[in-house]
């Protein structure tokens, strides 16, 4: 059979952005996304009122075009910055160039294993799921086709959403339905700072009534003893789940706190977890309920499908950690993904605002906590690259 004549990939591009996007956290001050964060750099206080006095947004983001050779163009953004733009023009960029665009799971095999022997997780596989999601963005574009459909088709019509930000209250106004708040005080701040966490969950469980999800978000700033008292302490104020309570390299302390917290509360992580093997870990070591991957850090697209796969196998449900459109083409196409998560970026945060301003258009927002899936269909991830930033290409090949 003749195969069917396809563009190949022309060129590979990188570049840096300052400024917006989600995660990590650029924002300006007073942001609550900024403001007294409990992390597991809160026990130097020097580092404990601002995550950006330790370096959370020095990377910056990282923006991958693919363009084809009939002139379309791919492209994602994710974090990154210049030492990813390095990885993906000066490494990973060999592997796609003058290739098929539809050869998905070779090039993602290579881009994995030729860099395996300095990669694995973090900053490597944070570049390789940037050339990935771009990736799908091109044959989406190509196939004039929402990258959902080529995910397998969405199994419902509409995306739910939980809000994460500091004003739970705010998001169930909003039609949200839950919220997830960062966790203030880590142990370092003692009683006291234990008895503000304590407090401030018991206010906004009154503020929201007893039956609106509330969940704390610890951002790895725990150990297993705070993680645990907290737990016990939060499950009389309805506490649904604790995520990211301690190391994501401490497998062994999930699986003890799963053991120690409260009958129904659940346990979560994983956003900072990387490719089949980590999440594997922690599904092995039944570590959580809830696996959060990343898709612009865990390998993405190609590699959430096998995170996916094998959480499903376990009755585990997949609740990728807030990245817009790259996430929710995901979650609307696997049952086991039955809700998404939207990460609130008004510095109140009391609006809903796009999450990767100012660097896509025509990014979709949830209206009153839902998003159609029709709101996706356009073109690969459907939006489009805020050309009038002030991009910076530092490694072009
Ligand atoms: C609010 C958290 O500290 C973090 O910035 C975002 C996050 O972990 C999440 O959305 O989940
Ligand atoms: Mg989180």
């Amino acid at each position: 059979m003749a195969a069917i004549s396809f563009p190949r990939i022309a060129h590979v591009r990188a570049f840096t952005v300052r400024g917006g996007g989600a995660d990590y956290h650029d924002q300006g001050a007073g942001h609550w996304i900024d403001d007294h964060i409990a992390t597991p750099m809160s026990r130097y206080p020097e580092y404990r009122q601002s995550r950006q006095s330790f370096g959370i947004n020095v990377l910056g983001t990282l923006v991958v075009e693919i363009e084809a050779e009939d002139g379309t163009i791919g492209f994602a953004v994710t974090t990154g910055g210049e030492p990813a733009c390095f990885i993906v023009e000066r490494h990973l960029a060999r592997f796609l160039e003058g290739r098929d665009p539809r050869v998905v799971e070779k090039i993602w095999d290579q881009m994995y294993f030729s860099t395996q022997y300095y990669g694995r997780k973090g900053l490597v596989v944070n570049a390789i799921s940037g050339v990935d999601l771009a990736l799908w963005d091109l044959l989406g574009k190509l196939r004039q086709e929402p990258v959902h459909h080529l995910l397998g088709g969405a199994v419902r019509g509409e995306l739910q959403f939980y809000a994460t930000g500091a004003r739970p209250d705010v998001a169930k106004k909003l039609g949200f339905i839950g919220g997830k708040m960062p966790l203030h005080h880590g142990p370092a701040e003692g009683l006291e700072g234990f008895h503000k966490n304590i407090a401030e969950l018991a206010e906004m469980r009154a503020r929201v009534g007893p039956d609106f999800w509330l969940m704390w978000d610890c951002w790895m700033a725990l150990d297993v003893d705070y993680a645990t008292r907290l737990a016990i302490a939060a499950h009389e104020h309805g506490l649904k789940w604790i995520e990211e309570a301690i190391s994501p390299d401490d497998y062994w302390g999930y699986a003890e706190l799963r053991r120690n917290v409260p009958r129904r509360m659940l346990v979560t992580t994983g956003e900072h977890e990387a490719t089949r093997w980590g999440f594997r870990l922690l599904l092995e070591m039944e570590c959580c309920d809830i696996i959060q991957p990343d898709v612009g850090w865990c390998g993405g697209v190609t590699e959430l499908l096998k995170i996916s796969a094998l959480a499903d196998a376990r009755g585990k449900l997949v609740v990728p950690h807030g990245s817009s459109v790259y996430s929710y083409h995901f979650v609307a196409t696997r049952h086991n993904s039955p809700f998404a998560e939207f990460l609130m970026m008004h510095p109140g945060p009391t609006e809903v605002v796009p999450m990767f301003h100012p660097q896509l258009i025509g990014e979709p927002v949830p209206v009153n906590g839902r998003l159609p899936v029709s709101a996706l269909d356009k073109p690969g991830f459907g939006v489009e690259l805020n050309r009038d930033l002030n991009y910076h290409r530092p490694y072009p090949h």
